[in-house]
């Protein structure tokens, strides 16, 4: 259901993952769908997915588009175009990963000439021994981006993963509301308006007397 100017409504959101390779992006996407997990996922597979649901016991719909890390550079600018909010994810013991992901935030934000919606996301953190990015780290720069921030595992699953998808729809719905709402014309707005009308009219009244 689309609205009359070719966005999704609030009650329908579309997302797409991104990350580098091998984040584990599938595994997220379809243990938030299956709340399964599944070790080997065919990586060059970019798949989009509707998913109904309720959150805050309204019934929505999510279009989720996983992509493949691979392909980030070819699809970029069609992707962005056609989210409305992004799930970012690093690997936590990767730290090209993570630098991956703000790169990725900051031509988001240079495509959409605005700060996005999305929520920051580290996966693998079952892997506790092999550490590159702290959670602080992490942190700071998720309160840089205003955006949520979660520490997952695909693996190990949990209540994180369904969060993360479920803020990143309030979000989404919270910008789409404010972008509805009519704003209130300032009074140097509406006296400008009074000045040009009069100003045009006396023109007229002079080009019509000579
Ligand atoms: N230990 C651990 N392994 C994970 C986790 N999530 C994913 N993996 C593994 O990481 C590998 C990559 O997972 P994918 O889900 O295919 O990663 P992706 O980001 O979709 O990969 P591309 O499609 O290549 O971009 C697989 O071998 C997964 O089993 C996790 O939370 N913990």
């Amino acid at each position: 259901m689309m609205s009359s100017n070719g966005k999704s409504k609030g009650s329908e959101t579309k997302i797409c993952i991104l990350g580098g390779p091998g984040v584990g992006k599938s595994a997220l996407v379809v243990r938030f769908l299956t709340r399964r997990f599944i070790w080997e996922y065919d990586p060059t597979l970019e798949c989009s997915y509707k998913h109904h649901t309720t959150i805050d016991d309204e019934p929505i719909t999510m279009e989720i588009l996983d992509t493949a890390g691979q392909d980030w550079t070819i699809h970029r600018e069609g992707h962005v175009r056609w989210a409305d909010g992004f799930v970012l994810v690093y690997a936590v013991n990767d730290r090209q990963s993570f630098d991956e992901v703000c790169s990725i935030k900051q031509c988001i934000d240079d495509i959409k000439k605005t700060n996005t919606q999305c929520v920051l996301v580290g996966n693998k953190i079952d892997l506790l021994h092999e550490i590159r990015v702290h959670t602080s780290e992490a942190e700071r720069v998720a309160t840089d981006w205003a955006c949520a921030f979660f520490e997952t595992s695909a693996s190990d699953g949990g209540d994180e993963i369904y969060e993360l998808f479920h803020e990143l729809h309030r979000e989404i719905k919270r910008r789409k509301m404010l972008e509805c709402k009519p704003r209130r014309r300032s009074s140097a707005h509406q006296m400008r308006q009074v000045l040009t009308k009069m100003f045009k009219t006396q023109t007229s009244k002079v080009t019509s007397a000579s």
